[in-house]
């Protein structure tokens, strides 16, 4: 067996004898997960999983050395920060990230601000004035509730009842450190609360998330929250640190911020329920390491750790019915041709596919409804479901299949006029963030890409490869009886779409390796749809 070159990230924090937390966990998070870990120690604790008894500062011109020997040698994608023990090294930890964002303006460092405020101060006592250099200069912070207060000042705040709103919290400490994104660890939890509930605010375009050109997008802030059952275990010292360091792991593994978070707390959700579950007939409660577990998770189970995305979307549709099944029939959707004309409408219809999608970008409005009127018309005769990309209203309006709609359109598309409608809603989505969220409206199928590298659309930054299609593909709830079809899309060939079939997934939806199979493969557009449905039954 091979091994593949593994990104690096360095954690600078510190060391707990007791091998939970700090460094440990670290250490053992970027082992699970395929990064490699270096690790500049800070200070030297002296602790059990009940006390700690003392915190002993490393030099900043050991650590200086340490990361001057290191720096050509494993440079980092990702720097996690954890315990920080004195001014000195916060003065260090900033000079240090600024010196390295000029030469690597790529680099990601992941704040989790370690004892400021849980423990009372005992890991370090330092306060947000002396902490402020280093908080003006990280990318990423991952505190708890209580340290999410400190860090905004809560003493501060006009109204108590914002003391515990995560969104207050999480806004007011991006306005005072210019901190792209912060996750409130636990935000809104109440012992009493069944759930964990994670809240995230977060700047796009930073740390190269969405396209740098789109301007409108250049300071656009999202927040979203993911909730999940809340997991008692005697097996969680270190949770905290190591869900920092899996957020840093799947940040240098080139994953967006948003799925960096859903993924690093499907880790932790693991981990958790991998352990003895709390009893309460116990005195003496062992309170052991978290168990990184083997990642990523075979088995029928995967989907359980995955928790619910709530945003404004999701609270919108909430009570929203499932969109209309596509009536397979135990059958597979199949090929999936994306045209743009009438003209190849009414060259592959005869062909008896099962599903077809007309994706028309260069008409104007009166032009494009004959087109859909047309194609309408068309596809009926041949009882191939037509979904029309984009126009759900003139979709509606002459009752066509089905309508696609991306991303970008879906918060502004009527979704329960579509659901009443009875036409079915496909839904294009770019990782597991978008998918679990998509998923959750229960639309007739999921699209997911682009697979591979396309010239037919822009998606930089989001290209998804195999892995990812087979880790979305494992996020449907298996214990439902109904699957929502899958659709992988995005410079599928005819040589890649034998990979792609064996991934399970349900149809492969493709613009050009059929438009252009003349040009790529010298075989006719209907030989390319043939090869294709070779494929398909094959897999
Ligand atoms: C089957 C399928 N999947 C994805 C897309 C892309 O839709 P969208 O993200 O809205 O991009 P445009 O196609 O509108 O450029 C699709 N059309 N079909
Ligand atoms: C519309 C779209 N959405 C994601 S990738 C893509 C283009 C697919 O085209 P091709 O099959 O030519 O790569
Ligand atoms: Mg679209």
């Amino acid at each position: 067996m091979t091994i593949k070159p593994k990104p690096i990230i360095w954690t600078i924090s510190g060391s707990d004898c007791s091998g939970g937390a700090g460094i440990a966990a670290d250490i053992k998070t970027g082992h699970a997960l395929g990064v490699e870990v270096c690790h500049l120690i800070t200070a030297n604790t002296v602790q059990n999983s009940q006390q700690l008894l003392s915190v002993n500062a490393v030099s900043v011109e050991i650590l200086q050395q340490q990361a001057t020997l290191l720096i050509d040698d494993k440079p980092p994608s990702v720097i996690k920060i954890g315990l920080v023990a004195n001014v000195e090294q916060v003065h260090w930890l900033a000079k240090l990230l600024k010196q390295f964002k000029v030469i690597m303006p790529n680099l990601i460092s992941v704040y989790d601000p370690v004892g400021q405020a849980s423990v009372g101060g005992s890991f370090s006592c330092l306060s947000l004035e002396q902490l402020t250099p280093l908080l003006m200069i990280v990318d990423v912070i991952t505190p708890n509730l209580m340290e999410a207060k400190i860090l905004a000042r809560v003493d501060k705040l006009a109204k108590l009842a914002e003391a515990n709103d995560v969104e207050v919290l999480a806004k007011k400490i991006y306005q005072d450190f210019a901190i792209n994104s912060i996750i409130i660890k636990g935000g809104h939890s109440h012992a009493d609360d069944k759930h964990a509930r994670d809240y995230c605010y977060h700047q796009l375009n930073q740390l190269s998330d969405e396209k740098q050109d789109n301007q409108e997008k250049l300071h656009q802030t999202i927040s979203y929250q993911l909730n999940s059952p809340r997991l008692a275990t005697h097996y969680s010292h270190g949770g905290g640190c190591s869900f920092a360091s899996a957020l840093a792991s799947f940040l240098a593994q080139g994953y967006l911020m948003r799925d960096a978070f859903m993924l690093s707390k499907a880790f932790i959700n693991q981990g958790l329920a991998a352990t003895v579950p709390v009893s309460a007939s116990q005195k003496h409660q062992y309170y052991g390491a978290f168990e990184q577990q083997a990642w990523p998770l075979n088995g029928s189970d995967r989907a359980q750790h995955f928790a619910e995305v709530v945003d404004d979307l999701s609270g919108q549709y909430q009570e929203l019915p499932a969109f209309s099944s596509l009536d397979l029939n135990g059958e597979i959707l199949g090929l999936y041709p994306v045209i743009d004309s009438l003209y190849w409408l009414k060259r592959l219809l005869p062909l008896g596919l099962k599903i077809i999608q007309l994706r028309v970008k260069n008409l104007t409005e009166n032009e494009l409804e004959q087109v859909i009127i047309a194609a309408v018309a068309l596809a009926k005769n041949y009882g191939t479901r037509l979904f029309i990309n984009d126009y759900w209203q003139l979709a509606i309006k002459h009752g066509a299949y089905g309508v696609h709609i991306g991303q970008e359109d879906l918060a502004d598309a009527d979704l329960v006029a579509i659901q009443r409608s009875g036409i079915r809603l496909g839904i294009s989505t770019h990782g597991c963030y978008e998918f679990i969220l998509a998923q959750q409206l229960q639309p007739s199928y999921l699209a997911i890409g682009a697979i591979f590298p396309t010239k037919t659309k822009d998606m930089t930054g989001q290209i998804q490869g195999l892995d990812n299609l087979r880790q979305v593909l494992s996020l449907r709830p298996a214990e439902n009886a109904w699957q929502i079809p899958v659709v992988a899309i995005g410079g599928i060939n005819l040589e890649r779409a034998i990979d792609v079939v064996a991934t399970g997934v349900e149809s492969i939806a493709v613009v050009t390796a059929i438009t252009e199979a003349e040009q790529s493969h010298g075989i006719t557009p209907e030989q390319a749809v043939a090869a294709f449905e070779q494929i398909i039954v094959k897999g």
